[in-house]
């Protein structure tokens, strides 16, 4: 018989290339043997080079998607990824936490798309304080962990969740993905310094629901983000166009 597995959600974007969002999210699931959900927060047409519309899906439809979901199965871990602005979000996290406490969120704050499409209400960034107490793991890229930090997000530490500042896109240390946890820094770095990686479209995807899925199966924060870098490094290496084979 085969051991049950913890249900990860995924309340995300339909991108419908399966590069990112709920699609992504779902193979990386799969792969690290947790039974995924998926709530979409929107419908984007997009391949992995241009995306070209967004459409919102209805705030109440969505929180009343997770209820439901919940109230049919645990879910251990969530990972939440686009979202409209800090209403969105803060309303989310509020029904996850109303139902089940203990659940563990990783937020992926996408901004931009890599085809530079904007996703996130920039102006309702100082809204957002209150929300990361209840988040465990926000997961900026380096270019939106600046933008986060010049909008004052990290000042007060104290309020802040903890947060894996991905190095995808960093000049000086590329693919080193630095965890500040109480005010500690963590490197993680890449494995294999000489293999080759190839940039992909929703690589931020696969990482943050890699993170959830070992929270579910009961890793702490760190031991997480260390073993969502090995499986994004796979994911990376796997073929050289912008869209991955989970391997
Ligand atoms: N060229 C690369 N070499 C090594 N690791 C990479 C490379 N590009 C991305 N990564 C890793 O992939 C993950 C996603 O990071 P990043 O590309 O910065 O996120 P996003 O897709 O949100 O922009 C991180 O763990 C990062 O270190
Ligand atoms: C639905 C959805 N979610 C997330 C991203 C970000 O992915 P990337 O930054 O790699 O384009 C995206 N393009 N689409």
């Amino acid at each position: 018989m085969q051991a049950e597995r913890p249900f990860v959600m995924s309340i995300a974007g339909y991108d419908p290339s399966g590069g990112a969002g709920v699609l992504a999210d779902n193979k990386t699931f799969e792969q690290l043997k947790v039974q995924g959900l998926g709530v979409c927060t929107a419908i984007t047409l997009q391949t992995e080079s241009e995306c070209l519309s967004l459409n919102w899906q209805p705030l109440e439809e969505i929180v009343s998607a997770i209820d439901i979901l919940m109230k049919n199965y645990h879910v251990e871990s969530f990972k939440i990824g686009v979202i409209k602005d800090a209403q969105f979000l803060t309303q989310i996290v509020e029904k996850i936490k109303s139902i089940n406490p203990e659940a563990k969120i990783v937020w992926d704050p996408v901004l931009k798309s890599t085809s530079e499409f904007s996703f996130f209400d920039l102006n309702t960034i100082s809204e957002l304080e209150n929300v990361l107490k209840h988040i465990d793991l926000m997961t900026p890229n380096y270019h939106e962990y600046q933008v986060l930090r010049e909008n004052h997000l990290f000042e007060k530490s104290e309020n802040s969740c903890s947060v894996l500042i991905k190095g995808g896109h960093r000049k000086d240390q590329l693919g080193t993905d630095v965890l500040v946890q109480s005010g500690k820094e963590i490197s993680i770095h890449p494995t294999d310094k000489t293999s080759v990686y190839y940039p992909k479209h929703g690589s931020g995807c696969v990482l943050s629901s890699a993170i959830a899925s070992h929270l579910a199966l009961g890793k702490n924060i760190e031991d997480a983000c260390r073993n969502g870098k090995l499986y994004i490094e796979k994911f990376l290496k796997s073929n050289p166009t912008l869209l991955g084979f989970h391997v």
